[in-house]
């Protein structure tokens, strides 16, 4: 239980506890010396007392001074370290741990990640790693000083007196026994806790984002009402959490404290009863008001501690979902095909029975109404989901068995919904290829005709955008990120074609950048507007998650069908455009 606990606590790296564990109980360890110096300079002051003619033993006592001073500069020496290695430790133990999460994260199915709430994912990787962070730094080691000096001085003061030690530690028992009782409750709550936290950020977070629908749609009353519900339900389990563990922790530390009066009652009964020595009685009372600090700021913290192992157990459960598998190298033929693919997001299918042969350099088109998978297929090629039923293949060889990291290097994507990082224009082209030089990536941007406008703004290549690229029009963004395809060269290009309509320069500058793009590669293409892609090898239609169609486009016209249809309805609908221009 205690290895699973200090597993949970370190998020899953135990060894990073070794350090502060050794220098707290070393510093710990020290600071029972000045205890053992006082009892004895209490014992050679009252002896001439206690015994009248025994004089007063100054030598003794000075050496006791001196080692008082010694003491505490040892302890000192000791501390220094303990505090760096508690500190330095807790912190770095916490990045590495969030990084591993991190990478790991991207390893993950994208499936998964869809089931999950973001909220819950981004506290993980805050809340939980900065309660791992306090739990490392503060509440271990309070917790090996608490266990260390009661230790220690339960075995040293049984030797000077075993009754008033016994009195001393009588109500210790009941203090932790209360704390362990109640920690199935202080569990239960600790959780409804992070619950209500999570909701409260998932709430502010939706608020945020989604500022501009609300103010565009009037929706302020009813999106705050949410808002402000989840912040009083966070209100609520904050009080009831602390209105719970407040009586425990003060009820367990009345209980530590009682054994001072116990041992106090004890000692007056046992010295009239002239069976105690003032000396002892002495040295038990002026250990006895110090020995269960260290013990009341453990128990105070110790229901923080079992938060703590509750997020790292949060943690640990993430860090040990299963990650795409797959080692293989991919092939150096790029034959794409699906082979009686059936894939759903949840429990609905979204493509069934789809087989779709792709040859290398070839260039072809998914069309068909909005929902029917076309998009789904890109994403089954890139491999960020594996199918339910069927295969998907390149060179004739599973994706499955694939390392996903090497096969994303044989594959360009561009999508719809581009996301832009919040860094530099050129930061965000050179995620297409971290290695590339500032030329090469002006280069790129010249192919993806987003050099000109590039130069434009207040800081050129070195313009900070937005978070999301919210300070890009949606055409920018798009040829952003074909430029970052552009530098990145890969053998495949994925294209989800933009739904949104586009100004008449913005669609004639993607599509020449577009055009530059696609020479020499397999490209394989989600379009919605049909012209865009009459001249594509191939052009697989789909409807409702299957292949109604697939042929050329003169082909597909003659078969009078659902492309026949789609191609008729966009031909008009243009018409319709140019003559009210
Ligand atoms: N991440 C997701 N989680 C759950 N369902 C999803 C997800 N992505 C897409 N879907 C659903 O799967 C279906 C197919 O989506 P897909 O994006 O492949 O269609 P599409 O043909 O590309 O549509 P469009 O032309 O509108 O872009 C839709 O009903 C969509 O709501």
């Amino acid at each position: 239980m205690i290895m699973n606990m200090l597993r949970n606590i370190t998020a899953d790296n135990p060894r990073s506890l070794i350090k502060p564990v050794v220098y707290t109980t070393a510093a710990n360890l020290a600071a029972v010396i000045p205890f053992a110096l006082l009892v004895e300079a209490a014992r050679l002051i009252f002896d001439p007392f206690v015994h009248p003619g025994i004089p007063l033993d100054t030598a003794r006592l000075w050496w006791v001074c001196i080692g008082l001073a010694v003491s505490l500069l040892l302890l000192f020496i000791f501390e220094i370290p303990a505090y760096r290695a508690q500190y330095r430790d807790a912190y770095s133990a916490a990045a590495e741990g969030r990084s591993r999460l991190a990478e790991h994260l991207r390893k993950l199915p994208l499936g998964y990640l869809n089931k999950r709430d973001p909220g819950e994912l981004a506290h993980r990787m805050t809340g939980d790693f900065a309660m791992l962070e306090h739990g490392i730094s503060h509440l271990v080691p309070q917790l090996i000083g608490a266990a260390v000096m009661p230790v220690l001085a339960l075995i040293g003061l049984s030797f000077l007196d075993w009754r008033l030690a016994l009195s001393l530690f009588a109500a210790l028992p009941a203090a932790i026994g209360l704390v362990l009782l109640t920690s199935g409750i202080q569990r239960k709550l600790g959780s409804q806790h992070v619950r209500a936290k999570i909701e409260a950020s998932n709430r502010l977070q939706e608020y945020l984002n989604g500022i501009r629908v609300i103010k565009a749609y009037n929706l302020t009353g009813e999106r705050f009402v949410r808002l402000e519900r989840s912040f009083s339900e966070l209100m609520r389990q904050s009080i009831r959490l602390e209105g719970l563990l407040g009586p425990i922790v003060l009820s367990a530390m009345a209980c530590v404290r009682a054994g001072l009066t116990l041992m106090t009652m004890a000692g007056v009964h046992l010295l009239l009863g002239g069976s105690l020595e003032v000396t002892t009685f002495v040295a038990f009372l002026i250990i006895g008001t110090r020995i269960f600090d260290p013990l009341t700021t453990a128990l105070a913290g110790y229901a923080e501690l079992r938060y703590c192992e509750q997020a790292g157990e949060r943690i640990v459960q993430l860090l040990r979902e299963p990650v795409m598998q797959g080692e293989r190298q991919p092939p150096a033929d790029h034959d794409v095909e699906l082979k009686q693919v059936t894939f759903g997001y949840r429990d609905q299918p979204v493509l069934r029975d789809v087989s779709v042969s792709i040859p290398a350099g070839s260039f072809t088109a998914f069309v068909g109404p909005s929902g029917s998978g076309k998009s789904t297929i890109l994403r089954l090629i890139a491999r960020f989901y594996d199918p339910e039923k069927g295969v998907v293949t390149m060179g004739g060889e599973d994706l499955r068995a694939m390392d996903p990291e090497a096969l994303l290097h044989k594959v360009s994507m561009v999508f719809q919904d581009v996301y832009l990082f919040q860094d530099t224009i050129a930061a965000n082209i050179r995620f297409g290829r971290s290695s590339a030089t500032r030329e090469e990536i002006e280069e790129a941007a010249r192919l993806a005709c987003c050099h000109d406008f590039i130069l434009k703004l207040p800081n050129g290549y070195d313009t900070m955008v937005g978070e999301g690229g919210s300070t890009l029009s949606g055409g920018e963004k798009q040829r952003i990120s074909i430029a970052r395809a552009m530098l990145k060269n890969a053998p495949i290009l994925l294209l989800d074609e933009a739904t949104a309509s586009l100004d008449p320069g913005n669609e004639a500058e993607i599509q020449k950048a577009i055009d530059r793009l696609v020479r020499g590669r397999t490209v394989i293409v989600v379009a919605h507007r049909l012209k865009t892609v009459q001249h594509a090898d191939r052009i697989v239609v789909l409807d409702q998650g299957r292949v109604v169609e697939q042929g050329r486009h003169d082909e597909l016209l003659s078969a009078h069908g659902l492309y026949a249809r789609l191609w008729r309805r966009q031909h008009d609908a243009g018409e319709r455009r140019t003559k009210s221009v």
